[in-house]
């Protein structure tokens, strides 16, 4: 849909910002370029809309080199999001979200109407419509940026840092909220940021870039976690991507066993016959109550008698991934984790040991059935072959249930994406050319603004 092809970007002043960049971006994916400062990501995000003119290679939109397409036009289909939202001071928001409209000719009433119902998409409130932006928080006002953003409803957003000015709280409900969006809408995002769990948490495929603008590196989350390229990358991506990767591995296919687990109804020397020093009390529908100390039981009567230690938190086949179940495991007074089905009640229970195999197992076989997705290098001439996403990775057989409590018959776990964000040349399509900026400050902050 996006592809680079050998494009390069050589500032006057001698500074390479992209060097030799060959990628090609999926329709309808959520790419991230991220990298440290300076690497090149904001040049390259900015050369799709023709903000930055490439000095070599060709960067095309499906299939059309955009050479040969006006940038007004160019920027009708591409949404533009920045950092502080960008938005007009002395327009009132619904105004700042009506901007595009209005300048595609919709009419005044047209185009309010449809800015309410972005507002409304974004998940702000039809009252703060009136405000101001200097009315709104940092989050409130990135919302607005989002929705001004989509104001036409181009199919390609390029997002440069939406999330970065706001505090980490606000940034993960806005990262929330924008996958939810995402899969709603299916737009062909390229999103950057300096941040690798951001990163991680949004992208389809990530473009990992090194300081001279280079790529390092072009892959699914799991497999750069799973398989960086070379110490830069595993560098970047961090110490613990060993525990992050296993937010990919769904846990409903962990092998569970029936385990110590008891009715509370059930006589307390049926806990003791058990031989096990933990019991597992369930109430009438399974749920789970929580954890008996065998050695401390009373000398009679029912478990409803025993006190129980508290579960720490189970984990949900359906839903949760490994790293929820191997925490659960880890927290648990009894060391076992326990694993629930969509009605709450105990499927079977497994312990960090019996975890960690299955998941290495799942991993090891989704490796196999992917290759990695490195660059060659640019001065080759292999560097001029587009690099392009690797296919959805699942393993391939499954792994054998040990004893699970419930019939349900234990698959594989598959490694998957866990659930868990436009201004300028769009919010002002003849804004933004690179003419008289190029060779101008970097000022991100207010570049791409929609008052350029
Ligand atoms: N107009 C310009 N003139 C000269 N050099 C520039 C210009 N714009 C960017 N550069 C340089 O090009 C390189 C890449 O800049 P770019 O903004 O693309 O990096 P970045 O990865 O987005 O960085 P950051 O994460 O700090 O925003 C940097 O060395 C930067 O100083």
């Amino acid at each position: 849909m996006i592809r680079f092809d050998a494009v390069s970007k050589n500032y006057p002043n001698g500074t390479t910002a992209v060097d030799a960049l060959s990628l090609e971006l999926a329709e309808g994916g959520l790419t991230v370029l991220v990298g440290p400062s300076g690497c090149g990501k904001t040049t390259t995000l900015r050369m799709v809309n023709r903000m930055v003119e490439p000095s070599a290679g060709t960067v095309s939109l499906r299939g059309q080199d955009i050479r040969e397409v006006a940038a007004p036009e160019l920027r009708r289909g591409i949404g533009y999001v920045i950092q502080h939202a960008g938005l007009f001071p002395h327009r009132t928001i619904l105004d700042n979200v009506a901007t595009v409209p209005l300048l595609l000719g919709w009419g005044k009433k047209k185009a309010r109407s449809r800015a309410a119902e972005l507002l409304e998409l974004v998940g702000l409130p039809a009252t703060m419509a009136k405000r101001y932006p200097y009315q709104l928080s940092g989050g409130q006002q990135q919302r607005v940026g989002v929705a001004r953003a989509l104001g036409a409803d181009p199919p390609v957003l390029l997002m440069d840092e939406p999330f970065s000015a706001v505090d980490p709280i606000v940034r993960g409900e806005l990262q929330a909220e924008f996958l939810r969006l995402q899969k709603e809408l299916h737009k062909t995002i390229v999103f950057v940021t300096h941040d690798i769990d951001e990163a991680i948490k949004l992208g389809d495929h990530i473009a990992v870039f090194r300081t001279g603008g280079r790529l390092a590196q072009f892959d699914t989350p799991e497999r750069l976690l799973a398989h960086p390229a070379d110490d830069f990358v595993a560098d970047f991506v961090g110490q613990d991507r060993g525990i992050r990767r296993l937010s990919f591995v769904q846990a409903s296919g962990l092998p569970l066993r029936a385990g110590p687990v008891l009715a509370v109804t059930a006589p307390v020397a049926d806990a003791r016959s058990l031989g096990e020093p933990w019991a597992l009390v369930v109430d009438a529908a399974r749920r789970p109550l929580g954890w008996a100390a065998v050695a401390d039981l009373p000398p009679g009567g029912t478990l409803a008698d025993a006190t129980l230690a508290p579960l720490g938190h189970t984990f949900a086949l359906d839903g949760d991934s490994a790293r929820a179940a191997l925490d659960a495991a880890l927290l648990s007074p009894s060391r076992l984790a326990v694993g629930v089905d969509a009605r709450g009640a105990v499927a079977g229970v497994a312990d960090a040991y019996e975890l960690s195999a299955a998941i290495a197992g799942a991993s090891a076989r989704a490796d196999v059935s992917a290759g990695a997705r490195t660059p060659a290098p640019a001065d080759g001439a292999a560097a001029t072959e587009a690099v392009t996403p690797a296919a959805p990775v699942t393993p391939a057989a499954s792994v054998a249930s040990v004893g699970r409590a419930d019939s349900t018959a234990a698959a594989a776990p598959k490694l998957t994406k866990s659930d868990a964000d436009a201004d300028g040349p769009l919010g002002a399509p003849e804004a933004g050319s690179e003419a008289g900026r190029e060779d101008g400050p970097v000022a991100k902050d207010s570049a791409g603004g929609d008052e350029r």
